[in-house]
């Protein structure tokens, strides 16, 4: 199978916004002849058969993987052991496997102890840095991933043919690939992605906590608001295995926003208008070359 032949089936597991995306853009790209979902939602897979997303729902992982070229597991990370352990006994020796989850460790981990050695060359651990704070496949859109960065985190074992061949269908999808240790992955993500989400959810429920009525409150919110809250309407289920998932990490990121809300409480107290100003400038400055810099890529 070169970079450039199409895959002749293609198995999505957890047929959702990422998953029902990446079937899309790679039938739009001509890569993908027939697409076959399993899913938890009987509603939301028949769904993706009316729309168009998927060919066909498969009755069970033992359909889906038969003759299968490509797995794609695109369901919450919380899933990822229990498929692993269904798929494993039904995997063909050269299917590759690829997955879209948030975490990365994780993730891995139970590759390791489901798959077997066979099955993990083949097994190219992914996450696009792309995505929305809708869910299920009528979110799903074939730009998704349109000039957005997909990051492949590779086993020692994997092959270099599955990494090439899973890099040359993100780019197909218009994705920019770049590779980077699971460990890695997980800190920076923890910090860019898994602690803002957190720092979303609980401003909303700290509105919720207050002696006002919330709907009073947010009556008059606007769109500062607005834009930082958006990704506190995400998936719960999602976000909660995130955070499972990425624990440590994750206590250690909000120990350190703490130390740093609590500088700034000092700086109130004190009403010292100078470092405020200084650390509000610090944060503008460090947000507008990080935009520059996306701009220019
Ligand atoms: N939403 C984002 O912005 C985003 C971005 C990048 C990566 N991801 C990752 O991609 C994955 C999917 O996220 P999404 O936003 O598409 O979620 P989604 O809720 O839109 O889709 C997930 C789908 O998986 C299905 N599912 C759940 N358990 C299953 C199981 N045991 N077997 C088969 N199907 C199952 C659900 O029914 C749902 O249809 C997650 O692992 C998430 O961490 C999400
Ligand atoms: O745009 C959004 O709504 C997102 O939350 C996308 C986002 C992110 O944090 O940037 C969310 C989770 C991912 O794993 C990757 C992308």
């Amino acid at each position: 199978m070169t970079n450039t032949v199409a895959l002749n089936k293609l198995v999505i597991i957890g047929v959702g916004l990422i998953g029902g995306s990446f079937a899309q853009a790679l039938r739009s790209a001509g890569l993908a002849r027939h697409i076959v979902g399993i899913g938890r939602s009987q509603q939301n897979m028949q769904c993706a058969v009316e729309i168009g997303v998927i060919d066909e729902i498969a009755s069970d992982i033992a359909c889906a993987l038969h003759q299968a070229d490509l797995v794609f597991l695109a369901m919450p990370v919380g899933q990822t052991g229990y498929i692993m352990e269904k798929m494993a006994p039904h995997l063909r020796a050269n299917t590759i496997i690829t997955d879209a989850g948030s975490t990365k460790q994780d993730v891995i981990a139970m590759a390791r102890h489901h798959l077997p050695m066979q099955s993990r060359h083949h097994f190219v651990p992914g996450h696009p840095i792309a995505g929305a704070e809708q869910s299920g496949v009528q979110a799903a859109q074939p730009s998704l991933y349109l000039d957005k960065h997909v990051i492949l985190t590779p086993l020692s074992e994997t092959s270099t043919d599955s990494v090439e061949r899973v890099r040359h269908l993100w780019q197909a999808c218009g994705a920019q690939v770049s590779l980077m240790s699971a460990d890695e992955h997980d800190q920076v993500l923890a910090a860019t992605s898994h602690l803002p989400h957190i720092l979303a959810f609980t401003l909303m429920n700290h509105l919720n906590h207050g002696t006002q009525q919330p709907e009073n409150m947010l009556r008059f919110a606007g769109s500062g608001f607005r834009d930082f809250t958006r990704i506190a309407s995400s998936s719960p289920e999602m976000w909660r295995d995130i955070c499972l998932a990425n624990r440590a990490t994750l206590l250690e990121q909000i120990d350190a926003y703490q130390e740093e809300l609590n500088s700034l409480r000092e700086l109130l107290k004190k009403r010292d208008g100078e470092a405020l100003k200084q650390a509000f400038s610090q944060a503008r400055k460090i947000r507008e070359q990080w935009l520059r810099t996306r701009s220019n890529s």
